[in-house]
């Protein structure tokens, strides 16, 4: 990643493949002779211009619209020209070259990902938490998380973070105005009720943390992890949840060889469901390599779905699974083919009635079909629950991993700082220095602080265009 590099940059901005219309998009910081040379005219600016895009001879590559945009008006803030043509692979690479070899002179030279929104960023035109936005609005995989990267993008997000760094910078300026006014130090914490402040402070901390940890769980998603020994019918799950034939389901034990990964959603959060090899001895090379593999999800899962069979349930190999089971991955043990218990071995009447359900509790067995559908919504719910996810609290914006290890580590220097106000005002100091990090943390986010290789950590996980 270039980071700080003032060249104009070029790229097709629409996605590759066919489509109705093809963007070409060229940020730089005067375009206006090279828009010349491409379109044979100077255009004013925000206006569509429909007119031919010729080569170098002459000749008519594509008819389309030309918009121009002057800087600072613009996405990047530089100069920015559209070239907006048939959306065929061929005839944008056609033009884009062309644009290349017309610019090259001036240093025009391909984006590389995510440049155009990292150069909107560099010229202030968008924070970088909204600028992490725009790819999660792009990648977004359903509407709820669609919905809440535009909030992010549209500046809710930073906006609550920046109210809170503000109130931190209030109260650190008092205390540094102390501080260099000793005689009037004594009584400094009490005279500004500075504990009070800080409580609240911490207080609004935790509501944004939980609402982020909620986007997160919106963006990220949940690894569910199907596992148990052959046949209980896990690859037969993974088809009923995703509605979808994906995994292949036989009645022969071992069918499933290596793991199948598919994504769902329950009610617009997204789980990646693995469907793994049933875990038993085995002397098969190929079959062994498989069950190590199921391992080595079970190691990274976010929950383990430990799948039965409801007519034998947890029998010795069960149980030497159970104990190889990491703690501290949540694991819901699922008892599948329920359609084929007898009335008498059924562990409730029907096996949606939970109420019934013996072992009560946040960890009682599930019963399911996978043939049937029976026990599914509740497994749906039960999952939805366990991902941590509110229902009646649709994140209001979308968060990252680093956004809530932001706001983390400054909830623990607020934590820090509150021991410090209990120590009366021989601590001011050590008070004002918790405040900084804490301040520090937060501004992270909105990227006011950031290494150039965080930002191109972050800008190079975009698409080529945007
Ligand atoms: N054709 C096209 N569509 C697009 C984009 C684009 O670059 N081109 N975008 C790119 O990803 C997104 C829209 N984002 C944009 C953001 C700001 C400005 C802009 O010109 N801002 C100026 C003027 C604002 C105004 O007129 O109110 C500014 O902020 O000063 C343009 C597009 C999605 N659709
Ligand atoms: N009656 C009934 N049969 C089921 C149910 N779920 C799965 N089966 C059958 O059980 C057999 C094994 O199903 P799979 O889904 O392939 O089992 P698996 O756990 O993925 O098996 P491996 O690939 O060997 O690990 C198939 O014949 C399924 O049709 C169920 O809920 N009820
Ligand atoms: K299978």
């Amino acid at each position: 990643m270039i980071l700080r590099a003032h060249e104009p940059i070029a790229a097709i901005a629409t996605a590759p493949g066919r489509g109705g219309i093809g963007v070409i998009r060229i940020s730089g910081r005067n375009l206006e002779p090279l828009v010349v040379r491409l379109t044979g005219k100077a255009l004013q600016p925000r206006h569509a211009h429909y007119l031919p895009f010729n080569d170098s001879r002459g000749q008519a590559m594509d008819a389309g619209i030309a918009l121009f945009f002057k800087g600072p008006q613009s996405y990047t803030g530089e100069d920015v020209l559209e070239l907006q043509g048939h959306g065929g692979p061929a005839v944008l690479r056609r033009v884009l070259q062309h644009c290349l070899e017309a610019g090259r002179d001036a240093g025009l030279r391909l984006a590389e990902p995510g440049e155009f929104t990292q150069r909107a960023f560099l010229n202030d035109r968008m924070d970088l938490a909204q600028a992490e936005a725009v790819a999660d609005l792009v990648n977004a995989s359903s509407e709820a998380a669609a919905r809440s990267a535009m909030a992010s993008l549209s500046g809710a997000f930073s906006e609550k973070v920046n109210a809170l760094s503000d109130r931190i910078v209030r109260l650190r300026m008092l205390v540094e105005a102390t501080l260099d006014f000793p005689e009037e130090e004594i009584d400094f914490l009490e005279k500004y009720q500075a504990a009070a402040t800080l409580g609240g402070i911490r207080q609004d901390l935790a509501a944004l943390t939980a609402q982020a940890r909620q986007g997160m769980i919106l963006r990220e998603g949940l690894h569910v992890v199907l596992a148990g020994q052959p046949n209980v019918g896990k690859s037969s799950l993974l088809n009923a949840l995703a509605g979808d034939e994906i995994a292949i389901v036989t009645p022969i034990a071992g069918t499933t060889r290596d793991k199948v990964i598919q994504q769902i959603h329950i009610d617009g959060v997204p789980m990646h469901i693995i469907d793994t090899a049933g875990l038993r001895e085995t002397e098969d090379t190929v079959e062994s390599i498989g069950i190590a593999r199921t391992w080595a999800e079970i190691e990274k899962a976010n929950v383990i779905l430990h799948l039965q069979d409801a007519r034998n349930p947890q029998d010795a190999l069960d149980s030497a699974i159970t104990a190889r089971l990491p703690a501290g991955t949540p694991v819901l043990k699922v008892n599948n083919k329920v359609d084929l218990l007898s009335d008498g071995q059924a562990p409730w009447e029907t096996a949606d009635d939970a109420a019934n359900n013996p072992d009560a509790g946040p960890h009682r067995t599930l019963y399911i079909s996978a043939r049937t559908g029976a026990g599914l919504d509740e497994l749906r719910r039960r999952l939805l629950d366990i991902a941590g996810w509110n229902p009646g609290a649709e994140s209001p914006w979308l968060a990252r991993e680093r956004h809530l290890a932001a706001l983390e580590s400054a909830r623990d220097r607020l934590a820090v700082a509150a021991g410090h106000a209990s120590h009366n005002d021989q601590v001011l100091d050590l008070f004002a220095e918790e405040l900084r990090l804490a301040h520090e943390a937060l501004c992270a986010i909105t990227g006011q602080f950031t290494s150039d290789d965080l930002l191109g950590e972050i800008f190079s996980s975009f698409c080529i265009g945007k």
